[in-house]
């Protein structure tokens, strides 16, 4: 049996400002030579033993985006195996934070509307997520 990695995963969407906006979700392409090299996904990574979801939530966005989360509401866990490695997801909402998100290990960034989620390359287990956020927000 593959050890399980617990994963704090943030769903940062932009704040709508006109009920006919759409809403534009902030994603980074994970690195070369990393597990799902090259995908996009949801900033975040692995929930250290010491502390909670929050907690490696808050220090993860902070870490790989610079912004200080103020709430979250979460939204899913996700049991994937990879074969190569199995990982739970805890999926929160950011809708209230603090700061510009800007991806500081020098992955790509870029903001995408709800639309456009569907075209994009994400890890598998991203796939319910995305589902989720086409029912929440259509
Ligand atoms: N952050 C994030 N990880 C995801 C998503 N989808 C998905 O399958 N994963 C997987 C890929 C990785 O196996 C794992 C996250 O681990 P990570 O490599 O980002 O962990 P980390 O940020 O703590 O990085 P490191 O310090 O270990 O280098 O979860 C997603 O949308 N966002
Ligand atoms: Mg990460």
């Amino acid at each position: 049996m593959l050890k399980v990695v617990n994963v704090a995963v943030g769903v940062i969407v932009q704040a709508i400002s006109s009920a006919n906006e759409e809403p534009m979700f902030f994603l980074t392409q994970r690195h070369e030579h990393v597990h799902q090299a090259n995908k996009w996904e949801f900033p975040g990574g692995k929930i250290e033993q010491s502390e909670t979801v929050g907690q490696a939530l808050a220090r993860e966005l902070k870490e790989e985006v610079a912004i200080d989360v103020l709430s979250c509401e979460h939204l899913m866990t996700i049991n994937h195996d990879y074969g190569d490695k199995h990982v739970c997801l805890e999926v929160y909402l950011i809708d209230n934070y603090e700061g510009k998100p800007k991806a500081l290990e020098g992955q790509k960034e870029g903001w995408f509307a709800l639309s456009e989620l569907a075209t994009i390359d994400f890890p598998k287990a991203n796939y319910p997520i995305v589902e989720q956020l086409e029912s929440r927000f259509q």
